[in-house]
């Protein structure tokens, strides 16, 4: 590990006991996690992968992902901010901006804001090409209609990453783009024609607002449109090749949660005694111990596998598989380590209850295991997999010329 690793690791290593007393809080009062986002940004961690140029400090995804496992092992929530405030929308705004995109945006996470990326919409969550969010071609603005939900960070977000269907000033189709529309919740002032309009009770992750946006002749500037070096033609393939390090984020912070749960069993096998020896002399639960390491192993395998192979963001099919893998692993990991804890990991004295519900989301946010599995099948298979029922009728003359 270099120097810069170590540093970035010690630090999120310090501020790890402080951030496992105050999970509980952000959890049962459903609020932000303001003072932590004001000690990652203290430590540098709030984008700690921007070019030094902008002020962060150049790290890899393979350093990133060290220090995200390990505030995730006491706070998912702490973890997801750490996440979007180091990859997937600000990690797209880094590669492809201009000048002056970078410019703004750096400053703001580097500050604590994590940016949010708007992506899903009430009719287009899996099926995320079919949004209906515009962006319409007026001068020298585009003016956004439409509707965004689930948009982590909604109300608190200072950068919004809103991927829209661009249409020119006749109206037709030129393919999507990322919007940059900037806000500022904390003073209430939003631009006009951006709204949020709601909370999302989650079960999990409770202190992140999940909101809905509502977007009516919301004027963007066109120096805030995002272009992808492909034009607007390959602007989702190519704001989603950005996104795959926010996939490894999230399958990172899963398998955090789940090695956090794991060091919780450890401690409470030696601890706990039943029938006059502790738990920990049980092979039953030995040997789910020992499933519960080689899970959370192989998926930090992949993980780090899919951050280290970035050029200069993780492949797609292994950023798929890692997070697929991991999600599930880690859900299945911290369901186990709760029941050695029996009725005590069903209440609050111990944090399992809440890692268990934190953990939940993972196999949906992001894309879901199961689109996961469609986009690494397409990959193994070398074949497009479309999910329309016209999809393959339409795909087959291409795939015929293969
Ligand atoms: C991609 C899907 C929306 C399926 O839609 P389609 O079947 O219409 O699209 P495809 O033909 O599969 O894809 C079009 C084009 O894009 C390329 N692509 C797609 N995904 C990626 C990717 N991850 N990396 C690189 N390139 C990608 C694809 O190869 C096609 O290019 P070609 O034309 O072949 O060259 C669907 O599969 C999907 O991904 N749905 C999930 C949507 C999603 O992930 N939403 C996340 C929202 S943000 C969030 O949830 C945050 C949670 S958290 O806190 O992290
Ligand atoms: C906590 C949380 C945070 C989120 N944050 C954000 C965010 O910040 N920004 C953002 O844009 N979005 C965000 N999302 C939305 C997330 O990306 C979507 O929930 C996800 O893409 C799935 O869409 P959906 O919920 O509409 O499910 P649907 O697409 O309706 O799917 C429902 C079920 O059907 C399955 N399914 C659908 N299509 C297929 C298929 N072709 N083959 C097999 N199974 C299929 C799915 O796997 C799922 O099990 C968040 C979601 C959650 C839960």
């Amino acid at each position: 590990m270099d120097t810069l690793t170590s540093n970035h690791l010690a630090r999120a290593k310090e501020l790890a006991p402080t951030f496992a007393k105050r999970a509980a809080h952000w959890d049962k009062s459903r609020t932000y996690c303001w003072s932590n986002v004001r000690d990652l940004a203290d430590a540098g961690l709030m984008g700690m992968t921007l070019p030094t140029e902008y002020g962060g400090a150049g790290c890899s995804w393979n350093e990133a992902v060290l220090v995200v496992e390990e505030i995730a092992k006491v706070c998912a929530l702490t973890a997801r901010v750490l996440v979007e405030a180091n990859m997937g929308g600000i990690s797209a705004v880094m590669a492809y901006g201009s000048p002056a995109q970078k410019a703004l945006c750096a400053p703001l996470v580097l500050a604590g804001d994590k940016p949010a990326i708007c992506i899903t919409e009430p009719e287009a969550g899996s099926a995320a090409t079919e949004m209906q969010t515009t962006a319409r071609k007026q001068g020298s603005r585009y003016i956004l209609n439409g509707t965004k939900h689930w948009i982590t960070g909604g109300g608190v977000s200072r950068i919004h990453l809103i991927f829209a269907r661009v249409l020119d000033e006749r109206g037709i189709d030129q393919g999507i783009a990322g919007f940059i529309v900037i806000c500022d919740p904390t003073n209430g002032q939003y631009p006009d024609g951006f709204k949020v309009v709601g909370r999302e009770r989650t079960m999990g992750l409770c202190g992140m607002p999940e909101a809905a946006l509502e977007f009516t002749n919301l004027e963007v500037d066109t120096s805030h449109v995002l272009i992808p070096p492909g034009g607007f033609r390959r602007g989702f393939a190519e704001l989603m090749t950005a996104y795959n390090s926010q996939r490894v984020g999230a399958g990172t912070i899963a398998i955090g949660v789940a090695a956090g749960a794991l060091e919780h069993a450890k401690r409470y096998l030696l601890e706990r005694q039943q029938f006059g020896r502790p738990l920990g002399e049980f092979q039953g639960l030995q040997w789910m111990l020992a499933d519960m390491d080689a899970g959370v192993h192989a998926s930090r395998l992949m993980l780090h596998e899919a951050a280290r192979t970035a050029q200069p963001f993780p492949d797609m099919t292994m950023a798929a598989r890692a997070k697929m893998f991991a999600s599930e692993t880690a859900i299945k990991v911290v369901n186990d380590a709760l029941q050695m804890f029996g009725a005590r990991g069903y209440g609050d004295q111990e944090p399992l209850e809440r890692m268990y519900r934190d953990v939940r989301m993972f196999t949906i946010g992001g894309g879901t295991a199961q689109i996961l599995r469609n986009q690494i099948a397409s990959s193994l298979l070398g074949i497009k997999a479309p999910q329309t029922r016209t999809g393959y009728l339409e795909s087959a003359p291409a795939m015929a010329a293969q």
